[in-house]
């Protein structure tokens, strides 16, 4: 069986307090975007993982892909399977890449062998394994809150539009990046805001790990301001980093400039 994990964008990242459990509370728009890994699994007489594709740190014993695949076992009669991530989506880049591996595997396990798990146990799984995790689960776009693992309905549908994600070959790491925010809680809501049209965003709708991470990488708001000169009509870092991605109207000619990072194009 062969599936397409899929990463996400942040509309807006309010960060608005840390937790006792050292994680944050937060406020974001999840989406999700066409860029994706590739996922097989087979069943098999003993358990295996391979990965191709760019390289992941680490050890592959401890692949998210990996734990999905323990964290259930743990629970059902699970036969040996072979699993093949071929990873595309780029690491450390604020798409949630990983979690979406995570996600998709659990969802590939339960399909196959028919374990019976609702969205809402999926879920649960999910949230041991990452905070982005349980997003893609349903995979649709979402209001997250707390972790980012608690959602609200939101109507949002930005079908027509087409993004322009650029990863500029920088790794950040997810926990420094937290590490670096003075969170706050905003006066208007972010669920708010995003009921507005799409040309008003640029005026309010932040990521708030931009003002740590801009400062320190000059090439993320260099590239943020590209973006909207080739016409974006609005243009965000996603998540903690490093991705940049523009939203808009229609397709766009990627310059010399921008060509040389990893760039990825595609319909909302
Ligand atoms: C930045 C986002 O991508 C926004 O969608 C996510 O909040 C990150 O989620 P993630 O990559 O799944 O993060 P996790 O693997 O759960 O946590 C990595 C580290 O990030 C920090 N972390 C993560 C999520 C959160 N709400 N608060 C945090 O402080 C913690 O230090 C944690 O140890
Ligand atoms: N399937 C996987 N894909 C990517 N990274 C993985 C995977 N499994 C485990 N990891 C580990 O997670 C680390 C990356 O975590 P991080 O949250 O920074 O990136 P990410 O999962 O690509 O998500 P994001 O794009 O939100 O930063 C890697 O250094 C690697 O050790």
């Amino acid at each position: 069986m062969l599936t397409f994990p899929n990463c996400k964008i942040n509309i807006g990242l309010r960060i608005t307090e840390k937790r006792s459990d050292g994680f944050h509370n937060l406020q974001s728009c999840f989406y999700p975007i066409g860029w994706s890994d590739v996922l097989e699994l087979i069943p098999a007489s003993e358990f295996s993982f391979v990965s191709s594709g760019l390289d992941i740190p680490g050890d592959p014993a401890r692949n998210l892909c990996v734990r999905a695949y323990e964290f259930l076992r743990a629970d059902f009669d699970l036969p040996p399977v072979h699993m093949h991530l071929h990873k595309i989506v780029p690491i450390g880049a604020g798409l949630g890449g990983g979690s979406s591996d995570a996600a998709f595997a659990l969802k590939l396990l339960n399909e196959r062998f028919s374990l019976g798990l609702t969205v809402g146990q999926l879920q649960d799984y999910a949230r041991r394994l990452g905070s982005d995790c349980a997003f893609f689960v349903e995979n649709k776009p979402a209001y997250c809150i707390e972790k980012g693992d608690v959602f609200r309905e939101i109507s949002l549908d930005l079908s027509g539009y087409f993004i322009l994600l650029i990863y500029p070959n920088l790794a950040i790491s997810t926990a420094e990046a937290y590490a670096g925010v003075r969170p706050r809680h905003p006066e208007v809501s972010l669920l708010e805001q995003l009921q507005t049209p799409i040309e008003t965003w640029r005026d309010w709708i932040h990521n708030d790990f931009e003002d740590s991470l801009f400062p320190v990488y000059p090439v993320l708001g260099e590239i943020k301001q590209k973006l909207y000169e080739l016409g974006a009509l609005y243009a965000s870092m996603s998540g903690s980093g490093s991705t940049v991605y523009g939203i808009f109207q229609a397709p766009v000619t990627v310059s010399n400039h921008l060509g040389r990072y990893n760039v990825w194009q595609g319909k909302l």
